[in-house]
């Protein structure tokens, strides 16, 4: 709770020290930021300057609004349907439609709305989440090759239940002015002793190390095996 709480007034904070510009934001989904939502929603609304914020999406699964898995659906229950957020401010992957087609238009839109720095768009901010597995987005380990790839969104499949997805890949990711990763649970804390000890081990540790600027939201299960070193 504390971790997501100190998120939402450091997001409220950097929109707050620009205070004429309306923020590009790329949001994750899973579990993880749900506390966060729903915090934000209810204790945090009237500090946040929502018509200063347009939001995009990190990586949707490829499942309607309704369904409990859509990362848009659980964000507009949690959030968006209960925030003053301009509904033209809010752009969605469509879970609904044909992925590959999606991920077509989707990359299209994002182009069209997100200013670009060496070719690819710039987000404001892309908030991150990972999985135990070591995946962020939606590029799971031994995807690595959709990190590098020339497109600003591809489908990918979740490696255990085939479950497809609409993924921002590596260059957008990492060109964002900032990237943030929300980390909570002692489940995660091998992969943040990843990101902050090892190699680049899979796509969450990739990301982490290539960014331009990175920082890194946790609990003190997530942080268990970081050392000061
Ligand atoms: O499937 C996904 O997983 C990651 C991590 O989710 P969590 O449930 O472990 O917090 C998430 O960042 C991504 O947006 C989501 O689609």
């Amino acid at each position: 709770m504390e971790t997501a709480r100190s998120l939402i007034f450091h997001l409220v904070d950097i929109m707050n020290a620009e205070p004429d510009k309306t923020f590009n934001i790329a949001v994750s989904g899973g579990s993880t930021p749900a506390l966060m939502f729903d915090l934000w929603a209810n204790e945090y609304a009237d500090i946040t300057p929502w018509k200063r914020m347009k939001l995009y999406w990190v990586d949707e699964r490829c499942v309607p609004p309704e369904d409990s898995d859509s990362n848009y659906g659980m964000m507009r229950s949690l959030l968006l349907g209960i925030v003053p957020i301009p509904y033209e401010n809010v752009f969605r992957i469509r879970g609904e439609v044909k992925p590959a087609k999606e991920a077509v238009r989707y990359s299209e839109l994002v182009s069209q709305q997100v200013p670009k720095k060496n070719g690819w768009p710039e987000f404001d901010i892309v908030l991150l989440g990972a999985g135990d597995d070591g995946h962020t987005s939606s590029i799971f380990p031994g995807q690595e090759a959709l990190l590098s790839s020339d497109q600003i969104y591809v489908t990918s499949t979740h490696p255990r239940n085939g479950q497809k997805r609409i993924a921002m890949t590596g260059f957008p990711i990492l060109t964002a002015r900032l990237v943030i990763f929300l980390i909570t649970g002692k489940a995660k804390a091998e992969v943040v002793e990843e990101i902050c000890h090892s190699g680049d081990t899979g796509p969450a540790a990739y990301i982490a190390h290539h960014a331009e600027n990175v920082e890194l939201f946790m609990d003190a299960g997530a942080a268990m095996y970081v050392r000061n070193d």
